[in-house]
Parts: structure tokens; C-alpha cells; sequence
């Protein structure tokens, strides 16, 4: 089974586009995907985080844009002029936006996607369908480019581990040593449109034989984690070992330099390298350096936000008390198998009335950050500083 976290297909002669997402509340257990049909929709899916990860979301968003116009297209309701649709798209993608506050993947998408819809109509011969068709076109490239991008990230990310850890050289000489890595939340094919970013580090290891073993995080209180990635490494029959939040000091102290580096995904990296990623990662990072461990951020050149200076200015997004005071999922018999089948179970696990506090992400100062992995090469500190500039050169 393909791990897909959205699905889309283009308008045929007849037909408009249709996208349907993977709903990740209800993952491991149950497969069930949901249509989307318009923006209203979209951003339900995306703030009840049945899409989540940065880049998933972007291109949840773009699409379900190209979905609305291509309805409008087909059954005549497309506004007539080019400038009528090209602001109708500014409308709509404004109010995309403000699903989800933290990740920048969404708001550049959104700046990239007005751009091409104001150029589409200033084109000498402009008309309503060619800003629409040139939106969708725009949209659903996003979709081909984050999956070449992220195996990129994955091999960029693959060798630099290979070349600049003990573990890395040593397993590369000889491959009765062990290679480990330890990677948080979800960064995978359920996090992007495909093959993941940390996630897809850990995939391009075992690619290359480099890796004996993943460990990943639970990530409380959603679990990404134990929910998503977890699913991801038995489904690529990576060997992987989940392990609670709490547990990850211990788990460095006894693994030592066994464990090469702990790579993360993120939400939005800042100009100076301060970076957003799932609430756990700024621990995560400070016991990394502690241990003397790498710590790798992977994301795309779209997650690095060279307009915000700093993580002091990056909005940090928190969510209801009830995702910490309650879990769901379905039952499980008394021979420990799972009815999914039933409807799923809403447990407490806190004390009524106690006030909660959920951040859903947390901000890493650039310097615990060893480098960030991108699709065109991993960006390292030079004189303990990020310049991320060169990167936004490059000729791809
Ligand atoms: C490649 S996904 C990046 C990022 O998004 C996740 O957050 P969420 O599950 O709340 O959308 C997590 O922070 C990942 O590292």
C-alpha cells in the first residue's frame, strides 16, 4: 500500500479535479480518506489537523483552490474577468492561511500562487480561464515538486551524516557497526506529498545499508510519533524502536555515539537558523549537544523564512486543552486486538479542571543546530552563523 496523505487528480475533458486527504485522526488503525471539495473544507481538515505537516498543508490548501476553481470552471460559475478571478484566488488563499499559524509553508505557498495569478492576468489576451488554468497548473506542480525535493533533503541529508559523524564513517568502513538515528513527530509521507523530510533522511539511509536502527518519539500529546511516523518505519520495514518522549535522555545516555544524529523536521526556520519544529524539539536538541550528538533540521528552501529575522518573532500556534486531557483511539480486546472497527474511544487521563498549556510547537536556537538539510545541499554555520542567502541562489 502506497503511504499517501493526499490524493488528487487533474481535470479530465469532462470532469474537474478531485482531492481527497488521508484522515491522520484516525490513523494507524483505520484507512479513510475525505473529499475535499472546496476552501471551507480545507481549512476544517487542516485545523482539526486531519492534514498536518508544514508542507502537506500547503498543498492541501493550493489544491483544494484548484478544486473550487475548476468546479467554477466547468459548471460556468467562474468569475468573467481576469482581474475579477485573479482577486477572487487573493480572497481565498488569504483566508487558506489563517488555518495554521506556525508553519511558513502555507504562507509562501500563498504569496508564490498570488504572484502567479497576477501575472497570469496581466498577460496581454488575458481572459478568466487562462488565470484559473495557469493557478491550477502552478498548484499542482507543488505536488510533483515536494517529493523531488524531499529526496533530495534524503540524500543530502544521507551523506552528510555518512561523512560528518564517527558512526557514519564507521558504519561506511564497516558495516557491522551500527548507524542509528533518532528523529521527532511526524516527517514523512504523511507530512508532505511524499517520501518525507527527517523521515525521508532515515528513508535514504536504509537506502544506502548506512542504517541499523531509527528511534522515534511518541510526540504527546497528538503522537506523530507513535501514530504516524511509527506506522511509516513498519510499513518500509525500517527497524525502528518507538520510545516516549521522556525516555530520549536516557536512551542517548546508553546509546552514546551509537546514535549519529537526531534529525527533525520544521515549520519554519528563521533567517538567523532559530527554527520551529514540534513541541519536544528545543529538549531534543539540548541533549543532543549535551551528548555531543549532530543535530540536523531537514525542510525544504519554502520552510526557511528569510523575511523573520529570529524565533522570538515566529507565532507559535496553541491548541485546545483537550488534545492533553484526552486520547482516542479504538478498543482493544482482552487478547490485545484492536476493534477498529468500533467507534473510537475518548478516554480522560487528567484531572478535571486542571488548567493545560499547548503549545503545538517550540523554537530551537540556531546554535544547537548543527545543519539545516535542504533539496539543494546542507547548510552549515560559518563563524556560528546561518546565512542562508547562497541557498536562494541556487540554480534549482
Ligand atoms: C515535514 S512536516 C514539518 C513539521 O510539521 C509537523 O507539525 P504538525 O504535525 O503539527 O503539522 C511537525 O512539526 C513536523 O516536524
Amino acid at each position: 500500500m502506497v503511504l499517501q496523505a493526499i490524493q488528487y487528480e487533474p481535470a479530465s475533458a469532462s470532469s474537474p479535479p478531485t482531492l481527497r486527504i488521508l484522515d491522520q485522526l484516525l490513523l494507524p488503525h483505520r484507512t479513510a480518506y475525505e473529499a475535499i471539495a472546496n476552501c471551507e473544507e480545507a481549512h476544517a481538515a487542516i485545523k482539526q489537523m486531519k492534514v498536518r505537516g508544514a508542507p502537506a498543508i500547503a498543498i492541501v490548501a493550493a489544491l483544494a483552490l484548484a478544486v473550487e476553481i475548476g468546479v467554477a470552471a466547468v459548471t460556468g460559475k467562474l468569475a468573467t474577468s481576469p482581474d475579477e478571478v485573479r482577486e477572487q484566488i487573493s480572497q481565498r488563499l488569504d483566508y487558506l492561511k489563517t488555518s495554521r499559524p506556525t508553519a511558513v509553508n502555507l504562507g509562501d505557498a500563498v504569496g508564490k500562487l498570488k504572484i502567479v495569478a497576477k501575472k497570469a492576468a496581466l498577460q496581454s489576451g488575458a481572459t478568466a480561464g487562462s488565470v484559473a488554468q495557469a493557478y491550477i497548473v502552478a498548484a499542482e506542480r507543488m505536488l510533483v515538486d515536494d517529493v523531488s525535493d524531499n529526496k533530495a533533503i534524503g540524500e543530502h541529508g544521507a551523506r552528510w551524516i555518512e561523512e560528518n559523524t564517527a558512526a557514519g564513517r564507521q558504519r561506511r568502513g564497516d558495516k557491522t557497526c551500527g548507524l542509528q538515528v533518532l528523529t521527532h513527530c511526524n516527517t514523512g509521507s504523511l507530512a508532505t506529498a511524499g517520501y518525507g523530510t527527517a523521515l525521508g533522511v532515515i528513508r535514504s539511509l536504509k537506502a544506502a545499508d548506512m542504517l541499523t536502527r531509527a528511534y522515534c518519539t511518541e510526540t504527546r500529546p497528538y503522537n506523530q510519533g507513535s501514530r504516524l511516523t511509527a506506522y511509516e518505519l513498519v510499513h518500509d520495514e525500517v527497524p525502528a524502536t518507538l520510545i516516549t518522549d521522556s525516555m530520549a535522555c536516557a536512551l542517548l545516555a546508553r546509546e552514546g555515539n551509537r546514535l549519529a544524529a537526531i534529525v527533525v523536521g520544521a515549520d519554519r526556520v528563521a533567517a538567523n537558523g532559530d527554527t520551529a519544529n514540534k513541541i519536544g524539539t528545543y529538549s531534543l536538541a539540548v541533549l543532543a549537544r549535551h551528548h555531543g550528538v549532530k543535530f540536523l533540521v531537514a525542510a525544504p528552501r519554502t520552510t526557511i523564512d528569510l523575511t523573520t529575522a529570529s524565533g522570538k518573532d515566529i507565532v507559535i500556534e496553541e491548541r485546545a486543552p483537550e488534545e492533553v486531557t484526552r486520547i482516542k483511539g479504538p478498543k482493544v480486546t482482552v487478547d490485545g486486538e484492536v476493534q477498529v472497527d468500533e467507534a473510537a474511544q475518548v478516554i480522560s487521563i487528567a484531572a478535571t479542571g486542571i488548567d493545560v498549556w499547548n503549545p503545538a510547537f517550540d523554537v530551537t536556537p540556531a546554535e544547537l543546530i548543527d545543519g539545516v538539510i535542504t533539496e539543494v545541499g546542507v547548510v552549515e554555520k560559518t563563524a556560528g552563523k546561518f546565512d542562508f542567502q547562497p541557498i536562494f541562489q541556487h540554480p534549482s
